[in-house]
């Protein structure tokens, strides 16, 4: 892993006070990064059902996560979507994985995911919400599954959620092409990268900022023309910098993708392609175990499946996911929580920030 990778420390961001849009100066860019957001106003976005809810109505969620490597990715994410509200959660994962989704909770509707057809699904309609969930859980060594991404990143219309191993399948020039398209497109996508998965969603960037250069040069018109006259001078430096601290990175990565971006780490920073960012630092170092971002990206995509917006979805899903963590934690320590107990510890975030 190089340097770039360590790109989650809190280096250069000033402690942010409890007030909104606090300004700060983070190496030498100016940068407004608003402080998290109350419990008041979180409460707001709780997605309570209506009275006459059906199943469909509360909303449909997506997942393709679960390669044969890691089945537990897509047991995780599929549970906490449950638990934070979903209506209907099916689970597309490999067929070697189907077993052992299907035995992790019988709730769930679970299909091998050559079943996946993301192009023709039904479009998103008024009442009837839906949102896809694509990464947990890949093996980003298995190539194969780069075809996977790319057709549901081309072809998923309602909000996309790309997280774990697709972030790295993302990460290249054709990706960055198909997520800048669906922007055009208004079709809404939040990538959810640790300082890792960042790190290499920045190298993805820089190659597509060569392959526009040299096609330039050759006085070729292609897909990526014009990308660096599109990006801001403080986004391409950004992207240039070896080790950027992330709250610039966070917000480089959405310019630069065109999507909302959850930069994860003991400080979260939720940046949108518009320039604004937000600092979530609620958790506790309780979280800091394999497949709580599992967990995180369920908890972020049922939200979004009950139709709240992107920034909404991020900003409610990490609160939530921080609250289920110090919950935990007091119950039973910070060394004994695990990613499963953030799912049991849901209901009592829920009450923490309505109260
Ligand atoms: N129970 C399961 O099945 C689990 C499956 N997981 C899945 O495993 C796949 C690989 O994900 P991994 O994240 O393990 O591996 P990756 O290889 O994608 O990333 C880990 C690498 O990134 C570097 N890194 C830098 N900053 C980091 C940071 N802030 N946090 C974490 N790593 C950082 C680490 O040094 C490490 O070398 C994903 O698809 C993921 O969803 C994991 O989420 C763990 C649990
Ligand atoms: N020291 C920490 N303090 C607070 N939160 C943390 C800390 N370490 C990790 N987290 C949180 O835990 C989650 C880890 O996600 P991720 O690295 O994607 O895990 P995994 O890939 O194993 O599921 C993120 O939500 C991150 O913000």
């Amino acid at each position: 892993m190089s340097g770039g990778e360590s790109a989650n420390d809190t280096g250069g961001v000033k402690e942010m006070e409890a007030t909104h849009d606090t300004r700060t100066t983070e190496k030498g860019h100016d940068l407004d990064v608003a402080a998290g957001r109350g419990n008041a106003e979180l409460a707001r976005l709780l997605p309570h059902p209506a009275a006459d809810a059906n199943k469909y109505t509360r909303g449909h969620l997506s997942l393709v996560a679960g390669s044969a490597a890691y089945p537990g990715a897509a047991c995780l994410a599929a549970a906490a979507g449950e638990r934070a509200g979903a209506g209907y959660t099916e689970v597309f994962c490999a067929g070697k994985s189907m077993i052992t989704v299907r035995g992790w909770r019988p709730s769930l509707v679970v299909r091998d995911w050559r079943a996946w057809k993301p192009a023709k699904a039904p479009a998103p309609r008024p009442g009837h919400p839906t949102a896809c969930v694509i990464g947990c859980g890949f093996d980003a060594a298995e190539t194969s599954l780069t075809s996977l991404l790319m057709e549901t990143v081309r072809g998923w219309e309602a909000p996309l959620l790309i997280d774990g191993g697709a972030l790295a399948l993302l990460a290249n020039a054709t990706g960055l092409r198909l997520a800048r398209e669906r922007a055009a497109a208004g079709r809404a996508t939040l990538l959810t990268p640790h300082g890792g998965e960042a790190a290499r969603l920045a190298r993805g960037a820089r190659e597509a900022l060569e392959e526009a250069k040299a096609a330039a040069a050759r006085g070729t018109r292609g897909p990526l023309e014009g990308l660096a006259d599109t990006l801001s001078a403080a986004g391409r430096a950004t992207l240039a910098e070896a080790s950027p601290a992330p709250a610039t990175l966070a917000r480089a990565l959405a310019e630069a993708y065109g999507a909302v971006v959850a930069l994860k780490g003991p400080v979260t920073f939720i940046a949108s392609p518009d320039g604004t960012a937000e600092i979530m630092n609620r958790g506790t170092s309780a979280l800091a175990k394999a497949g709580t971002g599992d967990v995180l990206a369920g908890m972020i995509g049922a939200l979004l499946a009950q139709g709240l917006d992107p920034r909404d979805a991020a900003a409610l899903g990490c609160a939530l996911h921080a609250e289920a963590g110090r919950t935990a934690a007091a119950a039973l320590t910070d060394i004994c929580v695990a990613a499963e107990d953030l799912i049991t510890y849901l209901p009592d975030a829920i009450r923490a920030i309505e109260s």
